[in-house]
């Protein structure tokens, strides 16, 4: 059976990343693409110029209209932009038991503007990550969780990846995207005890808007067709990585462009 995948998350018109490059991860990894709209945002390869949210009742809506007919096999929650917004999907989380729910902490965008109120910060650490079945920060938005420095190098990762397992959620993904060096290495922890760590090349390329969007996405997409988390964070990681290589071929806006999602069956 087709999985069927829910993203909550934010609009991108680039398609690059927000919603957008959701349903494409979906498609592209073989899952059903299901869609909640919490903020309309204006913004390209270049940035964001402007965000208007979804009235909270409105987040609501979508919700109960969507979850009341169709059944979810995993769930991707990305841009919230306020503490209405979060507590809303919190409460859908608890009365349809929605399963295996990734959240991508989304604070700012690559250009620097702001996706989430910095006042909601508190609602979604004590709020969403314990009902999160996996969280996968960057290194700033592990450091704002945290109220800490960013981390600079992989012992200072495994440390904020152990505290922030401690607010809740059942495992981490903490990447390290940030970092320089010639590979890209994330750390992925469970609340059972185990580390992992997860290494990519990394690519040559300044394509990167929507890696996060992708990267979380490719996990829901693909936990409800892998035995493990581990599996399916390491297959998701390997698409990301795949789709940061192909990504030259696209000549999107005069910014950071997006990652393809290349498709193998098509050939291009
Ligand atoms: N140049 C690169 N080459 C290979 N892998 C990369 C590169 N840049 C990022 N990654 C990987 O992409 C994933 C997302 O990393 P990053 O830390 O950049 O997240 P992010 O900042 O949330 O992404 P975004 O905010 O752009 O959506 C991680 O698995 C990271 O290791
Ligand atoms: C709606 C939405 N969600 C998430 C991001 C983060 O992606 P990035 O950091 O690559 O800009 C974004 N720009 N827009």
């Amino acid at each position: 059976m087709i999985p069927t995948i829910l993203s909550i998350a934010g609009t991108d018109p680039s398609g690059g990343a927000g919603i957008q490059a959701d349903l494409k991860a979906f498609s592209a990894l073989g899952g059903y693409g299901t869609t909640v709209i919490t903020a309309l945002v204006a913004q390209t390869t270049t940035g964001v110029s402007e965000v208007h949210d979804v009235p909270p009742e409105f987040v609501r809506s979508q919700l109960d209209t969507l979850l009341t007919d169709v059944r979810v096999d995993a769930v991707k929650i990305g841009m919230l932009s306020s503490t209405e917004i979060i507590e809303v999907v919190a409460a859908a989380i608890d009365t349809y038991r929605l399963p295996n729910v990734v959240v991508d902490p989304v604070m700012v965008a690559k250009s620097g503007d702001r996706l989430l109120a910095a006042d909601a910060v508190e609602a979604l650490r004590t709020v969403l990550l314990p009902r999160a079945d996996l969280i996968t920060p960057n290194l700033p938005e592990a450091a704002d969780l945290l109220g800490e420095e960013e981390a600079t190098d992989l012992d200072r990762m495994r440390d904020q990846a152990e505290r922030l397992l401690a607010l809740g959620p059942r495992r981490v993904l903490l990447k390290g995207g940030h970092l320089s060096g010639p590979t890209s290495t994330d750390l992925l922890l469970s609340a059972d005890g185990d580390v992992e760590t997860l290494t990519a090349d990394r690519v040559n390329t300044t394509n990167t808007h929507g890696t996060g969007c992708t990267l979380s996405s490719a996990i829901a997409t693909l936990r409800p067709q892998r035995p493990t988390w581990s599996q399916a964070v390491r297959d998701a990681k390997d698409y990301l990585t795949e789709a940061l290589r192909h990504a030259d071929k696209l000549d999107i806006g005069k910014g950071k462009g997006p990652v393809h999602h290349f498709h193998a069956w098509w050939g291009n």
